[in-house]
């Protein structure tokens, strides 16, 4: 048996090994709704937020909510682009909401409606039969919460600052958009369909490990402009690179490095550019400023001497 102070020092060891638990946060996932049914009452503003967030995710949606309150965006989703399942121009009208024309219950119910007495109560009959719900800007009575939100694609960030400050979770959102290229998408779109080439080519669950270190190496030797650019041509000759147990890099598969033009866009950002994150101007515009001015003191002297001779 080990003795106390033995097993003091392997918690020590531990403690720095692994990261701290910190309670108090959400769990944050990418919860599937493809082929799940959502029930959202309310259609002001914020339900035609809830709108796009649940449709982006491919669920089947229901919405019930008189037609003379919609949103102008609610009405356009509605009639004009037509992307919600079910519609009921009606109010809310009790229990029997919560289940489906077949009899099964909502996978999940979201309110966003000015009547705060019956939220509540959506919210206890939710609770009773066991739907998750979320009432928009009432946190006690939501099972989760919605966050500020970025999508490229595939990729999806979600800012939560668990309902302590949205404003905030908007604010980080917005830096965080400027410091996500465009293309990253792409990037990953197009990983996708390697990884999906390479399952077909090597199905066997016991290449496993091989397949991941293999996929982990073409990640960190094509950066993220040259993923974006992959053909499927490109994907195939990086295939044949597995049996030599090779994953080549966009210059191999090329055979040419990538002739980075610039174009007035990026030569702005790269000098006029405010760091996103701590708010420090460029070091290329600073590094420009500082060459301006050092060569400004130096035709300034000369002109000064020669004048002076
Ligand atoms: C708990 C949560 C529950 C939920 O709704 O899911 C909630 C709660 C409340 N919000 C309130 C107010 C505001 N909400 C926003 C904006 C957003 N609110 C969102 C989510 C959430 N809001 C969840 C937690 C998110 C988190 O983790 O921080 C975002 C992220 C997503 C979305 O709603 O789609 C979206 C930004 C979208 C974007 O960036 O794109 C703004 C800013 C603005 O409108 O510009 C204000 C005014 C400023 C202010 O009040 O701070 C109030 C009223 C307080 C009062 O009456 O005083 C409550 C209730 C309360 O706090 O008690
Ligand atoms: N997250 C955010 O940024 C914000 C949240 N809110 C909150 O979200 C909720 C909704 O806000 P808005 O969309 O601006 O409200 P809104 O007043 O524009 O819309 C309310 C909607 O609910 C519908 N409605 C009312 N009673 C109903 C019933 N019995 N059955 C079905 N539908 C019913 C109305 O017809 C209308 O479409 C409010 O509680 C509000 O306080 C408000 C502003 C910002």
């Amino acid at each position: 048996m080990a003795s106390a102070s033995t097993s003091t020092d392997v918690a020590k060891t531990k403690a720095n090994e692994y990261p701290k638990i910190a309670p108090g946060g959400g769990l944050i996932l990418a919860w599937q709704l493809k082929g799940k049914k959502v029930l959202l009452v309310g259609g002001g503003m914020v339900a035609a937020g809830r709108l796009v967030n649940v449709k982006d995710a491919d669920a089947h949606l229901t919405i019930i909510s008189p037609r003379s309150g919609l949103s102008a965006e609610m009405k356009y989703r509605l009639f004009t682009e037509e992307c919600v399942e079910v519609y009921h121009d009606r109010s809310f009208e009790g229990e029997s909401d919560l289940y489906d024309p077949s009899g099964k219950l909502y996978d999940m119910v979201l309110t966003a409606i000015d009547d705060s007495d019956l939220s509540r109560s959506i919210c206890q009959m939710a609770r009773k039969l066991r739907i998750p719900v979320n009432v928009a800007d009432v946190p006690p009575e939501c099972d989760f919460y919605f966050g500020s939100l970025i999508r490229r694609g595939p990729l999806q960030i979600m800012v939560s600052t668990g309902g302590k400050g949205p404003k905030i979770a908007n604010q980080v959102r917005v830096v965080m958009e400027k410091a996500i290229p465009e293309n990253l998408g792409d990037a990953i779109t197009n990983v996708g369909v390697l990884r999906a080439k390479l399952r077909e080519r090597v199905p066997e669950q016991s290449s496993s490990p091989r397949r991941m270190k293999w996929m982990i190496d073409v990640c960190e030797k094509w950066n993220w402009d040259q993923l974006a650019e992959m053909t499927e041509e490109d994907m195939d000759k990086i295939l044949a690179g597995w049996s030599e147990r090779k994953s080549p890099s966009y210059v191999e598969v090329r055979g040419v490095r990538k002739a980075y033009a610039p174009n007035l866009h990026s030569i702005a950002k790269r000098l006029f550019a405010v760091c996103p994150v701590v708010g420090y101007i460029s070091p290329w515009a600073a590094g420009l400023m500082g060459f301006a001015s050092g060569a400004g003191v130096a035709v300034g002297t000369i002109a000064f001497r020669t004048r002076r001779a």
